[in-house]
């Protein structure tokens, strides 16, 4: 006899029988664990998962709101999702049932949903017999699920993060987003040359949007996000969104204010709603379409329609559209920046168009995080409107930028990177599938986030250029004036293609640094950022993020450590008093000495070997400057003309 190895014994090809324990009805056992308690393969997985406490949780009975039951409670919420999703056609809203339709013992025995509306008596059509699911507010776990299931190009990467692909846009879409023109926006919004807002009517909304919720209806399932924006809780907004991808529920999931059970518990109904139809086009017979992608805003209906582009940072930035508009009318200003806080208490604002750092300087490791990218300054302070960070990935460094290397691990949502296809590591050098790889993370995710995400008046308002002509100096301190000009100017520079050769950097101005985004005429803005600032005596300082020694091609992209190092002795309070000259043409006041930055850089002329080129080059830009400042030159900026005068010869003078 011998043994083969499975600890049974064997006698030549003959199995023999091993005697065992006959103790538990003739069942051979290991009894060094216990057996599960289930007799089928159904119940074990039934085991699995835990029934968790319902998505809208009952309080108890001392809380002024509860009520009603749970059960009224969820068919309340029920009826609010479908009068979201109703056709205004057919004045009817779908069916919804909450749950997901793979998963047969999520569905409700009682299925039928009421109809909001009246049940029309004509034409009963066969999406009137369908039901809609719907996947409300689900966990970061449960949209990994839902997204690799079901939506091609997802994964889990080494990290944990979910890469996701937004499709054919990587970036937005600015020549389609429209903004619906009544009486009332007629005349308060800014419209014309320069605005973001490309005019429609109502009546071509409604045809997008009924295009959309027709969509959105005959899916399967379509997902629910109820969030907020703005950490200031008095002027805080209710956002609904509906879409059809997991990506995009986790994306919104991360970038907006994730309500408690209990806030969820009271929601009501949301303040604005966006219907994402995402990859569904929109169409040319409808007025003013242009293209397959439209991304409209209706504010009178409170509601924003997407088609045509799956691009998420469409629903982060139509939001902060909004913003843009509602907060102005509450005396708060809207701003495009990152936002920290020292351990003193002293904050920081970060401006900058796409690119310049924002999210790269506002996250410091020794300073708290209030926001990357969006912020609101009212009477009490400063608040984040988000509740993620959205960061650009093109070559992240675990050296250069740790915090944002470690958020990006189970829950972070990553677009359009390319990975080892086996070790699923990021190679984040890798443009294939396009330059603006994101990455978006709940802000917790940042150590030292500042949670709530609010705090104090600013005491430094840094305007960040991507300067890739090489001739603004790497700091520069501005007068209120300067900070106006250069505030309402929303210079930057960037360079088109990186493939073929060297390429000249082009120009782009974006008055407030967020033109595609401001909603009113760019000079509302900047009024109140002068008031505010003056009030709570703030200063301003120019930092060029972009070249040294020479423009693109020749010089280089200023070391991250330098423009750290600046932005440290800023924060310190050492760069103010700091001894000081000022240039030629742009006027600008510039440091002989910062802390840790060589001092040659300081004073761009000293970089550039060919002097004769910088001049030309100053100039060339400066004559940029003068040209995109025409359009604001008969605009009268705050109360008195002489800020406006002021701000007029703040610029380069040549
Ligand atoms: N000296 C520098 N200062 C700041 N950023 C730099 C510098 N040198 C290189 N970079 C890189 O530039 C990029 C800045 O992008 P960042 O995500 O901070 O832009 P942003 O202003 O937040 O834009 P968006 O509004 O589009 O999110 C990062 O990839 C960063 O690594
Ligand atoms: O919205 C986006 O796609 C990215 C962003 O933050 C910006 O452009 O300012
Ligand atoms: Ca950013
Ligand atoms: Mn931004």
């Amino acid at each position: 006899m011998a043994s083969n190895g499975n600890g049974n014994v064997t006698n030549g090809n003959r199995l023999t029988k091993i005697q065992t324990n006959k103790k538990h009805n003739g069942i051979c056992h290991d009894d060094s664990v216990p057996t599960v308690k289930a007799q089928t393969i159904d119940e074990l997985h039934s085991l699995q998962r835990k029934k968790s406490a319902p998505t809208t949780p009952v309080t108890g009975t001392q809380a002024p709101f509860a009520t009603f039951s749970e059960e009224e409670r969820q068919k309340q919420q029920l009826q609010s999702i479908s009068a979201s999703l109703a056709s205004l056609t057919r004045e009817t809203g779908p069916k919804v049932v909450k749950g997901d339709p793979a998963r047969r013992s999520d569905t409700p025995k009682v299925a039928h949903v009421p109809h909001y509306h009246v049940t029309p008596t004509i034409a009963v059509s066969d999406s009137s017999l369908k039901f809609t699911h719907v996947l409300y507010n689900l966990s970061p776990a449960e949209l990994y699920e839902q997204a690799i299931k079901y939506e091609k190009g997802s994964f889990i990467t080494a990290t944990g993060a979910l890469a996701t692909l937004s499709g054919a846009k990587t970036g937005r879409s600015p020549r389609d987003k429209r903004v619906v023109k009544d009486d009332v926006t007629e005349n308060e919004l800014w419209w014309g040359r320069g605005s973001p807002n490309i005019e429609m009517d109502e009546h071509s909304f409604m045809v997008n949007r009924e295009r959309a919720v027709d969509y959105l209806n005959s899916l399967d399932k379509v997902f629910v996000n109820d969030q907020f924006l703005n950490w200031d809780t008095e002027n805080r907004i209710k956002v609904r969104i509906v879409s059809a991808r997991a990506y995009h529920s986790l994306f919104m999931h991360n970038m907006c204010i994730r309500p408690t059970p209990e806030e969820l518990e009271n929601y009501g109904t949301p303040d604005f709603t966006i219907y994402n139809a995402g990859q569904f086009p929109c169409n040319r017979y409808t007025h003013y379409m242009t293209s397959s992608t439209s991304i409209d805003l209706n504010l009178a209906r409170r509601e924003m329609v997407i088609l045509g582009t799956q691009y998420a940072g469409e629903m982060k930035k139509g939001l902060f559209s909004l913003m843009h508009y509602l907060m102005p009318k509450r005396q708060i200003l809207s701003l495009h920046s990152g936002c920290n806080m020292g351990k003193d208490g002293d904050v920081a604002l970060f401006f900058g168009l796409s690119g310049t750092g924002k999210t790269t300087l506002s996250t410091d490791h020794n300073r708290y995080l209030i926001g990357d990218d969006e912020h609101c300054w009212s009477e009490n302070g400063v608040s984040n409107i988000e509740g993620g960070c959205y960061a650009k990935c093109v070559d992240l460094s675990r050296e250069k930028e740790p915090d944002i290397w470690n958020a990006i691990k189970f829950g972070t949502v990553l677009e359009n990177v390319v990975f080892d296809e086996h070790t699923r590591e990021v190679d984040y050098s890798d443009k294939s599938v396009t330059e603006n790889t994101r990455a978006a993370y709940p802000i917790e995710y940042i150590p030292n986030a500042k949670l709530p995400c609010v705090g104090p008046h600013p005491k430094n308002v840094i305007l960040l250029a991507c300067d890739a002509f090489g001739v603004l100096p790497p700091v520069s301190k501005l007068t209120l004036a300067q900070t106006m000009y250069h505030f309402i100017s929303g210079y930057t520079a960037l360079v088109a293609g990186t493939e073929d050769g060297i390429k000249e950097p082009q120009a782009t101005f974006s008055a407030c640094f967020g033109a595609a985004f401001i909603m009113l005429h760019p000079t509302k803005y900047a009024a109140m950022l002068a008031e505010k600032m003056e009030k709570h005596g703030a200063t301003g300082w120019l930092v060029n993020t972009g070249w040294s020694a020479g423009s693109y091609g020749y010089g280089s992209r200023i070391k991250l450590q330098y423009t750290r190092k600046i932005i440290d002795a800023i924060h310190s309070g050492s760069l103010l008093n700091a001894e000081y000259k000022k240039t030629k043409i742009f006027g600008l006041e510039i440091p002989a000495e910062v802390e840790g930055v060589p001092s040659e850089i300081l004073d761009p002329v000293n970089t550039w070997s060919n002097k004769k080129a910088y001049e030309e080059t100053l100039l060339k830009l400066a004559g940029l400057f003068k040209k995109n400042f025409e359009t604001f030159t008969n605009h009268k900026i705050g109360k008195g003309n002489n800020l406006t005068e002021e701000i007029l010869a703040a610029g380069p003078i040549f």
